[in-house]
């Protein structure tokens, strides 16, 4: 069994402007020490209009928080008015990217052919995507959660070799826990992340499966944490709301400190 780092990651969805933006991870980096940073990989996902701002600070006093962005075009470059590409992400020092939110796939109806797309380009410039997968209520109501969170993970994963996939995260949010309040059960976590697992086994091999690091979101909190992160298939969590408030964060960061 390999052993996986847990990752926290803050997706502040568009929150903060690049002042903002500054403060809030000088705070996360007050509140937290080396030993924090040993035990778990803290990542924040800003808005594009913060990234640089944020760029900057991690460089100059040496943070070992690591950041990424919310979305990426497909294409590299050219007359995509709007888009952010891959290539301006990895200028900007992005580790991570996230792909095929929810809220994309909702708001900006982006099918599992673009989030393909969309990997690829991630791939293509040492990018590592942070694929969300997940159900709606509908779904889950007819009891077809792992059936739908499965063939979202292989669509995105089409062309995408064993050995970049052993880098990229999954993160399970199911859409009806997201910014609800309504979290999903431990146990509801750890059944659709430990199938995943073992999709991504069936895709690849074991190895594969057992270094891809699979994150819960969806109205995680510095109170439920501990009890997702005690789920064998749960390497971390996609934190949104509570990311935007450093102590709320910093807490959910040191999920082993909290009741479970
Ligand atoms: O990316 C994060 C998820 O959408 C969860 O958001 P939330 O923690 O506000 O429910």
């Amino acid at each position: 069994m390999a052993s996986r780092k847990p990752l926290i990651a803050g997706n502040w969805k568009m929150n903060l402007n690049h002042l903002e933006a500054i403060a809030l991870v000088q705070k996360l980096a007050f509140a937290l020490n080396d030993k924090d940073f040993d035990k778990v990989d803290v990542a924040v996902l800003p808005p594009f209009t913060d990234l640089r701002s944020v760029q900057t600070l991690v460089d100059g006093d040496k943070l070992r928080i690591v950041y990424g962005a919310q979305d990426l075009s497909p294409h590299d470059a050219g007359a995509y008015t709007g888009d952010v590409s891959g290539v301006m992400l990895a200028k900007l020092g992005c580790t991570y990217v996230t792909i095929g939110h929810s809220e994309r796939r909702q708001y900006h109806d982006e099918d599992d052919d673009l989030v393909n797309a969309k990997v690829q380009a991630a791939y293509r410039h040492s990018l590592t995507p942070i694929l969300c997968v997940g159900e709606g209520l509908a779904v889950r109501q007819e009891g077809r959660h792992i059936a739908h969170s499965l063939a979202q993970l292989d669509g995105a994963l089409r062309k995408i070799t064993a050995e970049q996939a052993k880098s990229i995260v999954v993160a399970y949010e199911p859409v009806w826990a997201i910014g609800t309040g309504e979290v999903a059960t431990p146990e509801d976590a750890q059944e659709v992340c430990g199938a995943l697992r073992v999709r991504l086994a069936e895709l690849y091999d074991t190895e594969v499966a057992s270094a891809v690091r699979i994150l819960y979101g969806g109205s995680v909190k510095s109170g439920n944490i501990a009890g997702i992160m005690a789920q064998p298939d749960v390497d971390g969590a996609l934190v949104g709301g509570a990311s935007i408030d450093a102590g709320e964060f910093a807490k959910i960061c040191r999920f082993s400190d909290m009741p479970g």
